[in-house]
């Protein structure tokens, strides 16, 4: 986990006054604040709230309205990005084991074939959400949760200090959510700074320490208990525009 000299942890990403959107106009508030390396965080908010367009944002896909994102270190961390299942062409004829391993192609090169060693994270992380026995299926024969382990299969490899997930859990059965939360958490534990798109406030409880919630009235951003706080009935969080009992300035720490 990356820790500055005091001991502290060290700011990976600051969000100066970001406002976020298409053709130059904003869909959100502008948002300020700051993510720690190796903090986990949930972003939230009502549907159209901007909360997939600020992930992309973040990550680089595309330009922010107004504002700025700087990184520590000047160039942004390398980066792994899960989108919205919605997002993905499942038409594309490849297996399991070879979408995992397009995780590599940083290594590796995209013509240049993977590695022993390379292979071998491939089925370590195959392994790891339980789809070694459907690695050579194609994609396109697979359910919702078994392209989700697949893809988290391919984030594991990646090995990005920087994982964005854009509602990883949307349409997913339980015992996979259940799966890919632990490897969530391993990746926290590891020191990886996690930034996920999410609806289920009482998951957000009680799997992120710190939360980003977005709103047309007002942004909030610090800590789980903080943030969540505001919310008398936590599942609000996600149904309502708006929060009930706003407080000004939730520290971003
Ligand atoms: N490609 C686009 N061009 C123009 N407007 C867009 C585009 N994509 C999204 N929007 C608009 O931007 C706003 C924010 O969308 P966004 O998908 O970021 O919200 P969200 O909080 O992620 O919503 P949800 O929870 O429903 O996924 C919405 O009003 C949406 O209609």
């Amino acid at each position: 986990m990356g820790r500055n000299l005091l001991g502290n942890l060290a700011t990976m990403i600051f969000v100066n006054n970001v406002e976020v959107g298409y053709d130059r106009r904003a869909v959100a508030m502008p948002i300020s604040g700051k993510f720690l390396s190796g903090s986990l965080t949930a972003v939230i908010g009502a549907n159209g709230a901007g909360k997939s367009t600020f992930l992309k944002t973040l990550a680089g896909l595309q330009q922010a309205v107004a504002g700025n994102i700087t990184f520590t270190g000047e160039k942004r961390p390398r980066l792994a990005y899960l989108p919205q299942q919605a997002e993905l062409d499942r038409g594309f004829p490849i297996s399991v084991f070879d979408l995992v391993a397009m995780g590599c192609w940083p290594q590796s090169g995209l013509f240049g074939g993977i590695n022993q060693q390379s292979a071998v994270a491939v089925a370590k992380a195959l392994e790891t959400v339980g789809m070694t026995e459907m690695s050579h299926f194609p994609v396109g024969s697979l359910s919702g949760g078994q392209l989700q382990r697949t893809l988290f299969a391919r984030l594991l490899v990646q090995q990005a200090p920087l994982i964005m997930l854009d509602e990883p859990f949307t349409g997913i059965d339980t015992q996979t959510t259940e799966l890919l939360l632990k490897v969530i958490a391993q990746w926290h534990q590891e020191g990886k700074t996690v930034i996920a798109v999410l609806h289920d406030i009482s998951m957000v409880a009680r799997h992120f320490p710190h939360v980003l919630y977005l709103s047309t009235q007002q942004n909030l951003w610090g800590t789980a208990h903080d943030v969540l706080g505001h919310f008398p009935h936590q599942a609000h969080a996600c149904i309502s525009t708006e929060p009930f009992s706003l407080v000004a300035g939730v520290a971003n720490s």
